[in-house]
């Protein structure tokens, strides 16, 4: 992002002081939504750098809207303040503020249900936060204040592992510019934000594309151009044939749930490959699927099947076991979930076995069973980003914000999903999903894209009017978030 800003003051006709105001307006709007009345105490909290530069911009412009209990407290902790933070404070005292030099962090004082804007200390923080800056920090946590951050809280970093025990700024929004910050994604950054909301400021978005990131945020407007229309005069035969190997007499449910969700996301075909067990069922609460025998999959014509995917619900049995062995040595791409991943967890020399172009989608425990505990997420994704590179598969890593590691090396980040969606089976019905999408032709790093982007967008729609979302509630509503995301 940083690198965003400089070329965007090199090469558009915009000075860095201007860039600087745009982000201050795009703030006041954000935050003015959020806290829109003219009397609310604030006190913007400004470090010395452009982060405080921007808060003194900020604190100008909520003054203009009429905001007239504002009150800027200015850290003297700095030799060396940046030239736009300097220009912005003769503008500032131009309006007369309230100002509240501060150099010595114990005489901090908050007024009673005072907000804290936090301008401290931006993306510009190289070093942990220690000496006055920290015991700044420390008291505003404690002071029980609502905390607003300007880009990022204070003492967060953007990128990278995320220092344990945190001890920045725990900001209630963060307000951050153009695109959200990498570690807003990881799940150590709840300490340091409860939210965060992403305003644009104008940067130039083709150039942002542009830029080489082994990082990408998977977006709308990618899938809505993804995936392909039904076309006239197509039939099932145009749309693929799953074939879900799932299921065992406790957890027949999750093979329902996989089976389900792959025909909810559009397959042709589906079979399903459960115990005999479960046929009743199957042909009960999903008639338009078709079963092969266990004992016959040894026999059957696997090419048959454009996806095959293996456990949900199956088990780590001796029997299971020899399945999953068979599979992999067919060498045609797999989606392995669940059991699949605790078998080859067993066996490590299986994970060398996993065919080309196959799709892992592992949680936090699956993950760390298959490739060793990880002391944080930062080295988890890492080890997701190497092991996909090495043995040529996608790794979707499971969690609120799912990472989806490509065999290029690059790892996609997934904005979609919410906490409502934390319930048993809810991976079952994302396996159903990317086995679809595999099976209607999309490769493999489509069809894990897909599969991510749309369960958490699915969930997300059905969050708008409930609280909690069974997964077979959120299976049945995916064609109708299919249809919206067609352009
Ligand atoms: N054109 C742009 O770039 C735009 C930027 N924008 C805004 O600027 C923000 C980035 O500003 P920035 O680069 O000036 O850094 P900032 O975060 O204010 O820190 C200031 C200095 O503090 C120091 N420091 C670091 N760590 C420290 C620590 N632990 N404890 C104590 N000191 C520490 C370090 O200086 P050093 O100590 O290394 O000399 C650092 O340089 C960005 O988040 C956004 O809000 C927008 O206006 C859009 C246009
Ligand atoms: N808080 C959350 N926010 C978004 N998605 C979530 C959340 N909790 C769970 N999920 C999603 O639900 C799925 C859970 O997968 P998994 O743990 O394998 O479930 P199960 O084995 O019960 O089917 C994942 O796709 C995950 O991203």
């Amino acid at each position: 992002m940083r690198a965003v800003d400089a070329y965007t003051i090199q090469h558009q006709p915009i000075a860095s002081i201007d860039l600087m105001e745009q982000v201050a307006a795009a703030f006041v709007t954000a935050f003015t939504a959020a806290y829109p009345h003219q009397q609310q105490a604030i006190l913007v909290a400004c470090g010395q750098g452009n982060n405080g530069g921007d808060g003194l911009a900020i604190a100008s412009i909520l003054a203009g809207k009429g905001f007239s209990n504002i009150r800027v407290l200015l850290t003297q902790f700095s030799q060396s303040p940046s030239a736009d933070y300097l220009l912005n404070l003769e503008r500032l005292k131009k309006t007369n503020p309230s100002i509240v030099l501060l150099t010595n962090p114990s005489e901090l004082e908050l007024l009673r249900d005072e907000i804290v804007i936090d301008a401290l200390l931006g993306s510009g923080l190289n070093k942990p936060l220690s000496g006055t800056y920290a015991a700044l920090v420390f008291a505003i946590n404690q002071s029980g204040a609502t905390i607003v951050s300007v880009d990022v809280p204070t003492g967060f970093s953007s990128e990278g592992e995320i220092q344990a025990p945190y001890q920045g700024i725990k900001a209630d929004l963060a307000i951050s510019f153009q695109l959200p910050k990498i570690n807003f994604f990881f799940p150590e950054s709840a300490e340091a934000l409860k939210k965060f909301n992403v305003v644009p400021i104008g940067l130039k978005e083709d150039y942002i594309e542009s830029l080489p990131s082994d990082w990408k945020l998977i977006t709308n407007q990618w899938v809505s151009a993804t995936l392909k229309p039904r076309e006239n005069f197509s039939h099932k035969g145009t749309y693929g044939h799953v074939l879900m190997l799932a299921g065992n007499a406790e957890t027949m449910g999750a093979a329902l749930l996989a089976t389900g969700a792959a025909l909810h996301s559009g397959a042709g075909l589906v079979t399903a490959c459960i115990p005999q067990s479960g046929l009743t069922a199957l042909n009960v609460s999903l008639p338009e699927a078709m079963f092969l025998r266990r004992e016959f999959l040894q026999k059957a014509t696997l090419n048959k099947y454009q996806a095959v995917a293996i456990g949900p619900g199956l088990g780590v049995d001796k029997e299971q076991s020899q399945l999953l062995d068979y599979l992999l040595k067919q060498n045609q791409p797999l989606v392995l979930d669940a059991d699949a991943l605790n078998i080859i967890a067993n066996n490590k020399h299986l994970l060398d076995k996993i065919p080309q172009k196959s799709i892992i989608t592992p949680h936090l425990k699956e993950f760390d069973r298959l490739f060793g505990e990880h002391p944080n997420w930062w080295q988890r994704v890492e080890t997701a980003r190497q092991k996909a590179q090495a043995l040529q598969i996608v790794i979707v890593l499971k969690n609120q914000y799912t990472f989806i590691a490509l065999p290029t090396g690059e790892v996609c980040i997934n904005p979609t999903g919410n906490p409502a969606m934390a319930q048993g089976g809810m991976g079952d019905v994302l396996t159903g999903m990317i086995a679809s999408f595999m099976a209607q032709s999309y490769t493999c790093e489509q069809a894990a894209i897909l599969g991510v982007y749309l369960h958490g967008k699915t969930g997300d729609a059905l969050a708008e009017n409930q609280g909690v979302i069974a997964a077979s509630t959120l299976s049945k509503a995916i064609p109708k978030i299919l249809r919206e995301c067609h352009q």
